[in-house]
């Protein structure tokens, strides 16, 4: 394809995998970080896509940053943060879609540790919008031998896959960490998928969506890999340390601790049963030990595997 001029916005682990890989396949790629050396309107001057790979924390105010500048008439915008507006219980693509409603948004989300693509390793995403030609464009801006893109026409279901699995990664840390088993893991993981699939409903995702890459791929993804910051959350709580202590030693954003807050609220407004989320929900907040966790889902009232 022709060479595409596009803009990242974030210079962490995730803004600096897609950076390679679209400079790998020939685009004109320029990064943009608060704490860098080029201004924002010099990374976005000309840009055909730009791709927001921001933590939550920033998404709004860079938004409202971008919404001052000079841009093409034309230009997508990828967003490939998983997180939810405290605030608003917005998603990324809902902020940049009403700061820029008149440009296609897509959603960018997949089992994508950063660690493994910025290895070479090869790996699978999905890009999906309302407008499927935006998401096209940015399946061959990214597709590559080692980067598998697919298409998808359900941006809000691929992006709540990304974003409810942070906060079931945390659980399966603590799962991991407190040696419960391969059984133990794989109730978890398929009882945290049908309460992704509980409240994504809600949202106005499709269920077979979760079932996909964004879903389910990224569930497996990163509730079985120490790669993961989510993961490392749990496991370490498992191990005794304080959460104050090990977000200090991360290495970058863990969005599962807040998206979880945001969770918890939206899910006791509308009344939606999320037993796990609840107890990582009380783990963070310091109300319940690993084991009490753990005690409180295992000693829950018995009932059907569904309601049908
Ligand atoms: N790492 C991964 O494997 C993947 C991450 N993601 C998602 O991508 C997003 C970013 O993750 P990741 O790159 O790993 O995180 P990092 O912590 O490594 O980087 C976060 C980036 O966001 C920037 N940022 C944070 N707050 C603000 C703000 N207020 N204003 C402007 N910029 C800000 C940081 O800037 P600064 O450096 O100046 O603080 C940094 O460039 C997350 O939502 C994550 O869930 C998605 C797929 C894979
Ligand atoms: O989203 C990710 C992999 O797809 C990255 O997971 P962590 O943010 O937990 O590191």
């Amino acid at each position: 394809m022709q060479e595409t001029t596009i803009a990242i916005l974030g210079a962490g682990a995730w803004g600096a995998s897609l950076a390679n890989l679209a400079a790998a396949n020939g685009h004109a790629v320029r990064v943009w970080s608060r704490r860098g050396p080029s201004t924002l309107e010099a990374v976005l001057e000309d840009a055909q896509i730009v791709v927001s790979a921001i933590s939550m924390k920033g998404v709004r105010d860079v938004a409202s940053q971008v919404q001052s500048l000079p841009l093409l008439k034309e230009t997508i915008f990828v967003t490939a943060t998983k997180g939810l507006d405290p605030q608003t219980t917005s998603t990324p693509s809902q902020i940049w879609q009403t700061a820029f409603p008149n440009h296609p948004v897509v959603v960018l989300s997949g089992p994508n540790l950063s660690e493994e693509i910025q290895q070479s390793l090869p790996a699978a995403t999905v890009v999906a919008s309302s407008v499927a030609i935006a998401a096209e464009l940015t399946q061959l801006v990214f597709s590559s031998h080692r980067f598998r893109v697919y298409t998808n026409p359900d941006p809000v279901g691929v992006e709540l896959g990304g974003t409810l699995k942070n906060v079931i990664a945390i659980a399966a840390g603590v799962c991991d960490g407190l040696q419960l088993g391969t059984n133990a893991k794989a109730a978890l993981v398929t009882r945290g998928l049908t309460e992704i699939i509980r409240i994504g409903n809600f949202w106005g995702a499709k269920t077979e969506t979760f079932y996909g890459l964004s879903g389910l791929g990224d569930l497996l993804a990163t509730c079985n890999s120490p790669l993961s910051r989510n993961y490392q959350v749990g496991y370490q709580m498992a191990g005794g340390k304080t959460l104050t202590a090990i977000l200090f030693n991360l290495p970058g954003t863990a969005e599962g601790v807040n998206t979880c807050q945001v969770l918890m609220r939206l899910a006791k407004q509308q009344n939606i049963t999320m037993p796990i989320t609840e107890q990582v929900y009380r783990l963070l907040q310091g109300e319940v030990t690993p084991r009490q966790a753990l005690d409180e889902l295992m000693l829950r009232d018995i009932k059907p595997e569904y309601n049908y």
